[in-house]
């Protein structure tokens, strides 16, 4: 990784949670340590699944009043969702550039309405399509999975790009999002990821806790080696 001035956040997708019981898995992974939450929203167009949508992220705000939510908007037309996530009570709005016309008119709206600007990639968009957007970004997703489903591979080829952004960003915050847990976090650290979202490693596992503290584990000691290289 290269020198970095940033600091691991570990955010819990709870995409492959029981979603009848979205408040207390949330909770349970908040109790468990998670920095924040990643939610995913599925539009049915931009990716061949729906999950959920403002009304009921609006919901989950009303019962956890404090925590960070990111909403990963996997939707065909990210324009449509600023207002209503942002009265949702959403923290920072991640969209993916691909179907979008118009980046920095998004991001802008986006901010205006009081939200963090996440841009996220989908694993054959290459980081030329973001680099003139970074300066309007407070964070870049590099998807390490096709978007749509939890608990697929994780796809390492995808490291080249998290790496070519931590050398030209130190101070950038990187999230890396699809099949990471305790066996990819090391390349994910390595790599110079910083924003690690885990769905199936951490919703699965018997204690939710010790997998989130492996994963800080390895990225914090990660990113601490790197800035006493600094
Ligand atoms: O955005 C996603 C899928 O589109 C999910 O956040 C991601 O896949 C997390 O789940 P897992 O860790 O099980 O892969």
């Amino acid at each position: 990784m290269a020198k970095t001035g940033v600091s691991c956040k570990i955010g819990p997708s709870v995409l492959n949670a029981d979603l009848a019981e979205l408040h207390n898995e949330s909770q349970r992974l908040l109790d468990s340590g998670a920095d924040y939450l990643h939610l995913d929203v599925m539009d049915g167009h931009f990716v061949p699944n729906i999950t959920f949508g403002h009304p009921v992220v609006k919901c989950l705000r009303k019962k956890i009043a404090d925590a960070f939510f990111e909403t990963h908007m996997m939707v065909s037309k990210p324009e449509q969702w600023i207002e209503p996530m942002a009265d949702a009570g959403v923290d920072q709005y991640t969209f993916h550039v691909e179907p979008c016309n118009d980046v920095p008119f998004v991001c802008l709206k986006v901010r205006e309405a009081g939200m963090k600007v996440g841009l996220a990639l989908k694993p054959g968009t290459g980081v030329e399509a973001v680099q003139q957007y970074i300066d309007q970004a407070d964070m870049i997703l590099i998807m390490t999975v096709e978007p749509g489903f939890g608990g697929q591979k994780f796809m390492k080829d995808m490291m080249e790009k998290v790496q070519w952004l931590r050398q030209n960003y130190p101070d950038l915050d990187i999230e890396v999002d699809g099949g990471v847990g305790p066996t990819t976090i090391q390349a994910c650290a390595e790599a110079g990821a910083n924003m690690i979202v885990s769905g199936t490693a951490v919703i699965g596992a018997e204690d939710p806790g010790k997998v989130i503290a492996t994963m800080r584990d390895i990225v914090e000691g990660q990113i601490q080696k790197c800035q006493l290289e600094r």
